[in-house]
């Protein structure tokens, strides 16, 4: 994912008071400068609905469309030429300079009062917006600890700006009559831009910093997870394209549409911050996917139920739910990704929505008895809807990392803050001829199997056992080159059948030349890792069934069961910060993944407690390795008490029986 400069030079200052300070003044500058910006957006087709009131629908709708989508565009297109050119200026001047000209060209607007002028400020109003952009995105995808905080200035201040337009909305119709209604919220947005210019200028000053291309992150990106946000940005575009028009239409003037538009913002923001936190352990990809499918059913309702208070709400479903899956999309496939995704779609609703609607007419449907009054509007928000169901179905279908889990079951274990974890399949061990004795290690990433199972061995070689210590993946030749394909970040969209499968013939080759023959001459064989990582790795965690998983390695293995499995659990934050070193293709793997091998691993363990020895992984080595040999010492061929070892220090071998 591509960095800016400002990702590693904001972020980065040490946590001193100077630097503390100069960050709240950053962030109430960016807060400012937000306000503006998300105010701009009603203020600016307000006053081009004011100059085309006495126009057509159709014609109202467009002038409508083009301020919104005016106002996307230079985000989607022009921003890194507009980083490029402030890159040559001292980035407090281009910031304060940038929201100076936006107070101008506020100023100017309900002065010429003139529509083309309306459009043209509208877009160069929106052209300073990339300039914040290294600041915003920048942390956010840098992963700084300070991103929230700057994400909340920059987007949580839309929801404020809605609701302020209304009011303003609201007085300036009682104050200035119809021709200049607009003017009001206009004067407002300058002020808050003259505001935030006077705050940046006491900003410190510092290279500008370039800003990634969209357009690029879109095409590098390419994830399901993009076709998801999308889906949901067409409904929540179309709505907002049409909202002027279809509020007044609704006998809510002006202020109606500020209500509108407080409902999404206001469902975006509390969906973008709080959606994923709700479910808590629910995999980010499927809630991805089932709110890419249940947005467009909220632009349904608000299309079809012509009242404001249900088109108000309606929005604010709308906005909460694709705010979830903009959240979604961020921690699955990247912040600038996302933020892509959603700007092509929203732009592309704010200009065929209002066409389509403007072409449709309206219209009077008679149903039985009944007739029902759709206006283009309504059948425009329809037919947009209908198309963004159908990207959330075909997104849901890719970004579903929990197939064949039951979905009732996930959330409802979810909401209980819990992980789901389908009941583990009956496995019958296949009768053995070998006489040695096998156990193996298993537990998330980091949790210190290794480790374990060396000091098993150690103890158990001390005490004059023949033992073979092995791991999967790659005991073998041929392993090596599995374990080498399979670990590789460079292995790229391995589907999740084929990993199955690569792990399964791992080790088919490790059961049939490395722990069958040493069994066979009757030696301990302790290995790292064995079926139970498939099941929980490649069946919990990437949602494969289990069943099937432990059916092929059964097979695999000719249904060679350990005699004893050690579990060491650890919650996967606290093993994977014990690793060093860069992360493996499955180390990577998001947090919500590990969670669920780790519950996948439990839910094993509870199926089989006769097997296993599960022990909490953050206790000291000795202490584990103490309660391993307790263990082990109880399944040798001729164990012997604790007590005797303890006497007399000496173990007995064992010997061919
Ligand atoms: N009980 C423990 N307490 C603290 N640190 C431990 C403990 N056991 C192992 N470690 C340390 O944690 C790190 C990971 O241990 P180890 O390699 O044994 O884990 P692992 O489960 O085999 O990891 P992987 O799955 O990546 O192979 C090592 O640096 C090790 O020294
Ligand atoms: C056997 C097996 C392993 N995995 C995963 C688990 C780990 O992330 C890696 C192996 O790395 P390690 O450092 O050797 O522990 O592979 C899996 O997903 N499925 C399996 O069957």
């Amino acid at each position: 994912m591509t960095r800016t400069g400002a990702n590693r030079s904001l972020p980065a200052e040490p946590p001193d008071v100077a630097s503390t300070q100069a960050f709240r003044r950053l962030r109430t500058a960016l807060s400012l400068s937000s306000l503006g910006r998300w105010l701009s957006l009603p203020a600016l087709t307000a006053v081009a609905g004011v100059l085309t009131r006495g126009d057509d629908v159709p014609a109202r709708l467009r002038a409508a469309g083009l301020v919104l989508a005016l106002m996307l565009l230079p985000a989607l297109l022009l921003a890194p030429a507009v980083g490029a050119a402030a890159s040559r200026l001292d980035r407090r001047l281009a910031l304060a300079v940038g929201d100076g000209v936006r107070f101008a060209l506020l100023v100017s607007v309900p002065l010429v009062h003139n529509l083309v002028w309306t459009f043209v400020a509208a877009l160069l109003v929106a052209c300073v917006t990339p300039l914040w952009e290294p600041v915003v995105a920048g942390s956010a995808e840098a992963g700084d600890e300070r991103a929230p905080s700057l994400l909340r200035a920059a987007y949580g201040t839309a929801p404020v700006a809605a609701v302020l337009f209304a009011v303003l909305a609201l007085i300036g119709d009682a104050a200035f009559g119809d021709a200049h209604r607009a003017d009001l919220a206009a004067y407002a947005t300058a002020v808050v831009f003259l505001a935030a210019a006077a705050l940046t200028a006491t900003l410190p000053g510092g290279p500008a910093d370039a800003v990634p291309s969209p357009l690029k992150l879109l095409v590098r990106g390419r994830d399901a997870a993009g076709l998801a946000v999308a889906g949901a940005a067409l409904a929540a575009g179309a709505v907002t394209s049409v909202a002027l028009v279809y509020a007044n239409e609704l006998g809510g003037g002006d202020a109606g549409y500020g209500s509108v538009l407080a409902g999404l913002a206001a469902g975006l923001v509390a969906g973008r911050f709080l959606g994923p936190r709700i479910l808590g352990p629910f995999s980010r990809r499927r809630l991805l996917g089932l709110a890419a499918i249940a947005t467009p059913l909220a632009l349904l309702v608000t299309a079809l139920v012509q009242n404001l208070v249900v088109v108000v709400v309606g929005a604010a479903a709308l906005g909460l739910l694709a705010g979830i899956a903009w959240a979604a999309a961020a921690g699955a496939a990247g912040f600038g990704y996302a933020r892509a995704a959603a700007l092509v779609a929203a732009l592309v609703a704010a200009a065929a929505t209002p066409a389509l609607a403007g072409v449709l007419g309206d219209r009077r449907l008679k149903v039985g008895g009944a007739s029902y009054d759709l206006t283009g509007v309504h059948a425009a928000l329809l037919i947009v809807a209908v198309v963004a169901l159908v990207l959330g179905l075909a997104a849901f279908r890719r970004v579903d990392d929990r197939r064949g889990i039951p979905l009732g079951a996930d959330l409802a274990a979810a909401l209980r803050g819990e992980v789901y974890a389908p009941p583990v399949p009956e496995r019958a061990p296949a009768a053995r001829t070998e006489r040695g004795v096998f156990v193996a290690f298993e537990g998330g990433d980091g949790a210190g199997k290794t480790t374990q199972a060396r000091l098993a061995a150690i103890w158990l070689r001390d005490h004059g056992y023949d033992v073979v210590t092995t791991h999967e993946p790659g005991a073998t030749k041929t392993g090596m080159r599995l374990r080498a394909l399979l670990l590789d970040r460079e292995t790229t969209g391995l589907s999740s059948r084929a990993e199955t499968l690569l792990y399964a013939a791992d080790r088919a080759d490790h059961a049939a030349n490395v722990i069958r023959p040493a069994m066979a001459r009757g030696a301990i064989v302790v290995t790292d890792r064995y079926v139970d990582s498939s099941l929980a790795y490649q069946g919990y965690g990437r949602g494969q069934s289990v069943q099937e998983i432990a059916e092929l390695n059964g097979w695999a293995t000719g249904g060679l069961v350990p005699d004893l499995t050690v579990l060491l659990e650890l919650p996967p934050d606290v093993a994977l910060a014990r690793i060093t070193g860069t992360p493996d293709r499955m180390e990577a793997e998001s947090a919500d993944f590990h969670e669920r091998v780790n519950a996948g691993f439990r839910a094993l363990a509870q199926a089989d407690p006769d097997r296993y020895l599960v022990l909490d992984a953050s206790r000291p080595q000795s202490e584990l390795s103490r309660a391993i040999q307790d263990r082990i010492r109880a399944i040798l061929p001729d164990p012997v008490p604790a007590g005797t070892e303890d006497v007399t220090s000496t173990f007995p071998a064992i010997t061919d029986v």
